[in-house]
């Protein structure tokens, strides 16, 4: 498949459509058996992971309910470290199964910061499902419950992934290209 220019850089195909949705498929399946009979309340973190999303909720058959939300680190706070807050959380956490739907999970930073925040709403359980995860930049401890790709330290965009604001359009993962 066809090399893509996104801004200055060139990318070239990782993770096939095909590839992608057979995983995808698979991780939804695994939530399905997990979770029978039971409802899940899926936060899936904007923006990266919209596109993930909505093919993931097609594949669930058990009650599931979804809401987006959008992370915004505060930097500064030397005593504390970054604090994260969500915007679009309106829904009360307490007694639900809560699974975080994420696209990619690099140095775990985002995460981090923010779990404890859901945590503190009390659901009955909380998982995360994140679709691909660059395990050997991985510096802040998050618990990962369903991987769908380990990836190498390479900057990766397409299928809602970005590179300064482009590139989410694809249907295909690409991966900086060499040289
Ligand atoms: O593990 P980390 O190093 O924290 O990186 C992971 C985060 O980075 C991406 O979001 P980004 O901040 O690029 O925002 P976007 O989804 O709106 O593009 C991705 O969607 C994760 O939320
Ligand atoms: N688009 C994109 N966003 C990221 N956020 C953290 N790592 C990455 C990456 O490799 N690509």
């Amino acid at each position: 498949m066809a090399d893509i220019t996104v801004h200055d850089k060139r990318f070239s195909v990782y993770l096939s459509e095909a590839t992608l949705q057979e995983r995808i498929q698979e991780l939804a399946a695994a939530i399905n058996t997990d979770y029978a009979g039971q409802k899940v309340y899926f936060l899936a973190i904007l923006n990266g992971s919209f596109m993930f999303a909505a093919d993931f909720f097609k594949y669930l058959t058990i009650e599931s309910e979804i809401c987006f939300i959008k992370l915004v680190s505060y930097k500064g706070l030397k005593s504390t470290g970054d604090v994260t807050t969500a915007i679009g959380l309106e829904e009360d956490l307490h007694g639900k199964n809560v699974v975080i739907l994420e696209d990619i999970i690099d140095t775990g930073k985002t995460l981090h910061f923010f779990l404890p925040q859901l945590r503190h709403q009390q659901p009955s359980s909380l998982k995360i499902v994140a679709l691909l995860h660059k395990a050997e930049m991985t510096r802040y401890e998050v618990p990962i419950d369903y991987t769908g790709f380990v990836i190498p330290n390479k900057f990766v965009v397409g299928y809602g992934l970005d590179y300064d604001g482009l590139g989410r359009n694809y249907k295909d993962i690409y991966q900086l290209a060499e040289g």
